[in-house]
């Protein structure tokens, strides 16, 4: 029987590991912001210096929007205002201050990062960044230079907590049927009896599709059949979306409304622009400035603005624009104080006519499409869905699903994705409530602990969560495999490459498509040489012997915005040397930089390999393996870095990040490790490492090929 869960605990866990999670957060941000320099910050990506502002206005829902572009006393005579190359992207949380001196001291700094005001980027272009407002009233700072710098996020956390702590108030009559199977204090409804026969009314569906497989017509036909949940597993390459995209259509001609969600923009944005062909009647939720230039002519900003009612609206705006412009100019507090107080009430009344409009131009629509976060707007609050939809599922933490669930009437779910991939990035995971979390769960394991060889009987149950659970892993340990359909043809990989993450983790039961079971590099449609690369769809150089031991170091912060962790760790030249060799070899047989990829688990071998690859092939990409989910090249080169006599494998032990790196070559797999001390570290790597010298062309590489060969490798 599976164990049902208590939903006041549930929540109650939840805010308590969301907590965790924002203050390990805020921690690290703290920590850059209070041991580099503005100076530094600003080469890491993390800031922008030597701004002022440019224009202020009014933006959607009546907030200040404020224009800041390089100070002209920066710019050289002649030369663009451009304002240098940064990693603040749309959507990031950054507080604009006054400028300190270079040489302000650590405390100082600390200080000023409670100064200023907060706000949320808009736009980024390269003369000027845009940045709404998060308090109505907030003074910008004017007069000397100004400086933007990257906050931790903490918006994202304040709507998780306010849906947990909803759920948390809820009372037992406030539970629907829906929520209680989510919950496991009920069962699914049954299925009917024949859907898996001919005889069944969903077995004479019109695809709109009509090169559907089998996997995903089943998968349809079962999420259209399911009454409260139904789970989509996609491996890698197995149309998860393309399925999700005709389930969305075969609801539509049901009359259903629906909402589809996405923990990121690109996942919503994706099933936009694959929707628009089918002339879906749909509006996306968000911000333009998010949105792709191709999702904006369905985006609400750009509806309000073109329907009727928009006239009205627009009037209001601009009269606020202009009161928000004579507040610069003046200087007498009196009157900015009356200023301020007309703009209250017009934004009042810009909100409310926004509102009406907005509010008509949702209700028509049948299909609403948004971020997990996003749908927890005020737009959509209360109103009603016939299916909520969520694709990457299981790339969402479980209280970012809860966000619509909670907020919106919806009776029943469908989870897309593939939980043997990564799960969204946790800081926490060492952290006291973590831990906690953790070992009530290995409890209730043993609880269930059932005698050896009866295991297939029995559900797992994990009625208690750590923030890396996702929805979709609860859901399918509370209720077992019936609840979902997994894909299984996969358009991606030769099939020499899929074998070993099928065997492993799909239960053998991928198949490679006809198309691509046997593309090889050398088939490519330009011109590639057959040579001893581009005829193997997988190459294992294998660097056992103790020669290509790993480094330690400690990490410095990166430029860009992902790369703000700080902390340990682990390079290997030697490895990095090989994979310059075989892109080498790869492109002096005619393969495109472009189609070739190199992937790592480790931020400090990204670094390495990209100061030894980018120079020579700019179109090469480089990049960690979890950054790398949902992509795919012709060619990928995983440099595993681990090599140590004492067989630590740290970040490899982890099978789903795993299968992400072996899964994203379509004809070319070339990995770059130790086998001795790979195989060390779990089964499955020992597996692996088998696999490899059985079915890979397996090269052991000698330390002097990479001294002699690195001179002509470009
Ligand atoms: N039935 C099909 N027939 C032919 N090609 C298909 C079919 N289904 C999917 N594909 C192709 O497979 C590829 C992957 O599809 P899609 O982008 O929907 O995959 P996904 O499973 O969402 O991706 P990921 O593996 O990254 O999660 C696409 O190129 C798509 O056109």
């Amino acid at each position: 029987m599976p164990k049902p869960t208590d939903i006041l605990s549930f929540a109650a866990t939840q805010l308590t590991l969301l907590d965790a999670e924002l203050q390990a957060e805020l921690a690290e941000t703290n920590a850059l912001l209070s041991s580099h320099t503005p100076t530094t910050l600003s080469r890491a990506g993390l800031a922008i210096l030597n701004l002022t502002v440019s224009s202020i206005r009014t933006g959607l829902g009546g907030k200040t929007v404020v224009e800041l572009g390089l100070d002209p006393a920066v710019v050289g005579k002649g030369d663009k205002p451009d304002i240098p190359e940064h990693g603040i992207r749309v959507g990031d949380i950054v507080a604009v201050q006054d400028q300190p001196a270079g040489s302000a001291k650590k405390s100082e700094k600390r200080d000023l990062a409670k100064q200023g005001v907060e706000g949320v980027v808009l736009r980024v272009k390269r003369e000027n960044i845009e940045i709404i407002l998060d308090k109505e009233d907030a003074d910008v700072p004017s007069g000397g230079k100004l400086w933007l710098v990257k906050l931790a996020n903490h918006i994202t956390y304040k709507r998780m907590n306010q849906t947990m702590g909803n759920l948390g108030k809820l009372s037992d009559q406030d539970y629907t049927p829906f929520m209680r199977v989510l919950f496991g204090q009920g069962s699914p409804s049954p299925l009917p009896s024949d859907l898996n026969h001919g005889s069944n009314p969903l077995h004479k569906l019109e695809w709109n599709d009509p090169s559907l497989n089998d996997s995903q017509k089943e998968a349809i036909r079962f999420a259209l059949a399911s009454r409260e949940i139904a789970l989509i597993h996609g491996p890698p390459g197995t149309g998860k979306t393309h399925t999700v995209i005709e389930l969305i259509l075969q609801l539509l001609k049901q009359k259903l409304r629906i909402l589809v969600c996405g923990p990121s923009n690109i996942s919503v944005d994706n099933i936009v622009e694959r929707l628009a062909p089918h002339k879906v009647s749909m509006i996306r939720l968000g911000h333009p400035a998010r949105l792709l230039p191709s999702v904006l002519n369905h985006s609400l900003d750009v509806l309000t603005r073109t329907s009727e009612a928009a006239a009205l609206v627009q009037d209001i705006r601009k009269e606020m624009d202009d009161k928000q412009a004579s507040i610069r100019k003046t200087r007498n507090a009196k009157e900015r104080r009356q200023i301020y107080t007309d703009l209250k009430e017009l934004r009042k009344e810009f909100r409310e006519r926004e509102r009406g409009c907005v509010d008509n131009l949702i209700r028509g629509s049948k299909v609403v499409l948004a971020t997990l976060h996003g749908a927890g707007g005020f737009h959509l609050k209360g109103q009603e869905f016939d299916v909520v939809i969520v694709d990457e599922a299981s790339q969402a933490l479980e209280a970012q699903c809860w966000v619509p669930l909670m907020w919106v009437k919806a009776s029943k779910l469908v989870l897309a994705g593939d939980h043997l991939q990564l799960p969204p990035t946790i800081k926490s995971l060492n952290s006291k409530e973590a831990k906690a979390a953790k070992k009530a769960i290995e409890k209730e394991d043993d609880a269930d602990r059932v005698p050896a060889g009866k295991m297939d009987a029995v559900k797992p149950v994990v009625c208690t969560t750590t923030l890396e659970t996702t929805l979709f892993d609860r859901l399918l340990a509370l209720h077992g495999p019936s609840i979902k359909r997994m894909l299984t043809t996969q358009y991606r990989m030769h099939e020499n490459i899929m074998q070993f993450p099928s065997t492993e983790l799909y239960d053998s039961k991928l198949i490679a498509a006809d198309a691509v079971k046997h593309r090889l590099l050398k088939d490519v449609p330009y011109k590639v040489e057959d040579t001893d690369d581009t005829r193997e769809p997988i190459v294992f150089l294998d660097t056992q012997g103790g020669d290509f031991a790993e480094k330690s170091e400690d990490e410095e912060i990166k430029k860009g915005g992902k790369g703000m962790s700080l902390g340990d760790s682990k390079s290997n030249e030697g490895e990095a040397a090989l994979v310059k060799l075989h892109v080498h070899h790869l492109t002096e047989g005619g393969v495109r930089a472009e189609d070739i990829a190199v992937i790592t688990p480790y931020n400090a071998q990204v670094a390495l390999l990209s100061g030894m690859l980018k120079e020579a092939y700019p179109g090469i990409e480089l990049g960690s393996v979890d950054g790398f989910q949902g992509r795919e090249k012709e060619a990928v080169i995983v440099s595993l870095v681990r090599s140590n006599a004492d067989g630590e494998v740290g970040f490899l032990g982890e099978k789903r990040r795993l299968n992400v790196a072996m899964t994203r070559a379509k004809r070319h797999l070339c990995i770059v490790g130790d086998s001795e001390t790979v195989s060390r570290g779990s089964r499955f790597l020992k597996a692996w490492m088998d696999f490899l010298e059985e079915n890979a062309d397996l090269r052991y590489p000698n330390i002097s090929d990479t001294y002699v060969d690195e001179a002509g490798a470009g």
